[in-house]
Formats: C-alpha cells, sequence, structure tokens
C-alpha cells in the first residue's frame, strides 16, 4: 500500500437486518436493507474527502465501519495499513470519529467529559491539559467549560463533541455531517478547522449534503447515491464530466442518472 494512503475502502457492503417495526416504517417486506453497496474509495492523508449524497445513501453507515463501530457485511476497509476489524483498536486510536448519535453525557461538564475520554484514551495528564487549552481557546469552550451538557445550546454542543473527538490529536478525522443545525459563524469556526488539520497533513472526511459547503471545503468528492459510488473527483473533475456550472447541478445530473427524471 502506498505510504500516504490512510483509508483505503475495498468493495465495502452493509447489509442491515430489519425488524418488524422498521419493515414496517420502511413500508418493505424485506428483511433486509442494503445500506452500502459494495464501495471502493481511497483518501489520503493530507487531503479533505467529502461524501455526498441524499439522506438514506449509505454515508453515515459507511462513516461506521471504517469507525469501527459497527462491522460490515463484506469487504475489507484499512486505516493506515490496519484492516478495521483485525486491528480495531489500533484504528480507534488514529481515528477521531464525530458522529450525531454519540451525544455526550447530559449531567457532565465538557471540561470533565474532556478529561474522562482523555484518560480513557491513554493520553498522558499534561497532554490532556495541552490540547484542552488549544481546543477549548480555538472553540471558544473556556466560558461554558464548567456548565452541564444539558444547559448548552446546539452550537455548544457541537462544539464539545468536536472537542472530546480530537483530545488525542487524531491523525485521521472523521466528522459526519459537522455544521449539521449549526449557524453561519460557528459552522465557518469547524470548517476553517477541518482545513487546519488537512494543512497539518492530517486526512479528514466528512460526509455532508451541503453543496456548498462540499464546493468549498472537500479536496475531493465521492457523490453516494443508494448505497453506490457514483461518481468521485475534484470540484472541477464532476463539472467536467457533468458540463454543469456548479455542485448542486452536478449532482442532479448523477441523481437523475441513478433514479430517473424527480
Ligand atoms: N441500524 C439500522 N438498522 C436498519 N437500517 C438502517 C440502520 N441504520 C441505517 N439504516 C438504513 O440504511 C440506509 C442508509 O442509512 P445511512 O444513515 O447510512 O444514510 P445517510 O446517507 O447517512 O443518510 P442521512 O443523510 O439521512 O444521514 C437508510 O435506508 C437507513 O434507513
Amino acid at each position: 500500500m502506498n505510504e500516504s494512503v490512510q483509508i483505503e475502502i475495498r468493495d465495502l457492503t452493509k447489509i442491515y437486518k430489519l425488524n418488524k417495526k422498521q419493515m414496517q416504517e420502511s413500508h418493505t417486506k424485506n428483511p433486509k436493507k442494503t445500506a452500502v453497496d459494495h464501495l471502493t474509495l481511497t483518501a489520503r492523508a493530507g487531503e479533505i474527502y467529502g461524501l455526498l449524497g441524499p439522506n438514506g445513501a449509505g454515508k453515515t453507515t459507511t462513516l461506521r465501519c471504517i469507525a469501527t463501530i459497527i462491522k460490515p457485511t463484506s469487504g475489507e476497509i484499512f486505516v493506515n495499513g490496519n484492516e478495521v476489524q483485525k486491528h480495531s483498536e489500533a484504528v480507534r486510536k488514529s481515528i477521531g470519529f464525530l458522529t450525531s448519535d454519540i451525544k455526550l453525557d447530559p449531567q457532565f461538564s465538557v471540561d470533565y467529559l474532556f478529561d474522562f475520554f482523555g484518560e480513557l484514551r491513554g493520553i498522558a495528564p499534561a497532554q490532556i491539559k495541552r490540547r484542552k487549552e488549544e481546543l477549548f481557546t480555538y472553540f471558544g469552550i473556556s466560558d461554558f467549560a464548567h456548565k452541564k451538557i444539558k444547559e448548552l445550546s446546539t452550537g455548544m454542543k457541537q462544539k464539545a463533541a468536536i472537542a472530546v473527538s480530537l483530545v488525542h490529536d487524531p491523525e485521521v478525522v472523521i466528522f459526519d455531517e459537522p455544521t449539521n443545525g449549526l449557524d453561519i459563524i460557528t459552522a465557518r469556526g469547524v470548517t476553517d478547522y477541518l482545513r487546519k488539520l488537512k494543512e497539518e497533513g492530517k486526512l479528514v472526511i466528512v460526509s455532508t449534503h451541503i453543496m456548498s459547503e462540499a464546493e468549498k471545503l472537500c479536496d475531493r468528492i465521492g457523490i453516494i447515491i443508494d448505497g453506490k459510488k457514483r461518481a468521485e473527483g475534484t470540484l472541477q473533475e464532476l463539472l467536467d464530466e457533468t458540463r454543469t456550472q456548479d455542485l448542486e447541478d452536478a449532482f442532479f445530473q448523477y441523481f437523475k442518472s441513478v433514479k430517473g427524471e424527480a
């Protein structure tokens, strides 16, 4: 494997088994849902790779498989050469993962949780302190660090979750819709931080359905629809391929080619 390659996904498929309630809710008699369907992609150090797709496309499922939260049905994922199922501990050490379904305990303060997760990850106290100063200052957390999570606004909670996910200074940062629900000032703070991580040589993978964000932020974009990767490239490559002027138009071209006219 190329030394600079940090994430390699080979032929990833994830099939969920649906219970009766989920089948009813999805109006289906099929007890299996293929969320990710033979997905292959490679992302490298020093880039921001964006997974772009509509609701239910399989973005979160893909990211959760990389982050060792769920097991792939088939296929392989390597993070820095470590296969995620065989070397899950090493993979978890090198990854910072943020997703809306990981919630910080509402009873505790940001300050406490940062220390708690730092210790859990085996980080030395002096390093936890240093990381805390750096991240709390950057995200303006110091003013509310002593407050309980349940007392915080959506934006404050998201900043806290981001800081906690980065306590161990990971090489690979995987953020699932990191700016969801944030005002533009807070969202900009987050995307600027992702750019800073990239400049430090880290690999950042984000999922989003915000076209303008993907357009400005991502070095390469993978378009995923119904669990399959339908296109991949730089913004310019996607625009050239679809002969469009912006990502939204390009996205609709790909969408129409899969689903027919909307
Ligand atoms: N735990 C689960 N059990 C059963 N089905 C699931 C589960 N998680 C996700 N799915 C289904 O798998 C498909 C892909 O979902 P996923 O959350 O990966 O999509 P997504 O692209 O992240 O969507 P969104 O943009 O809405 O977050 C959807 O049809 C979803 O309903």
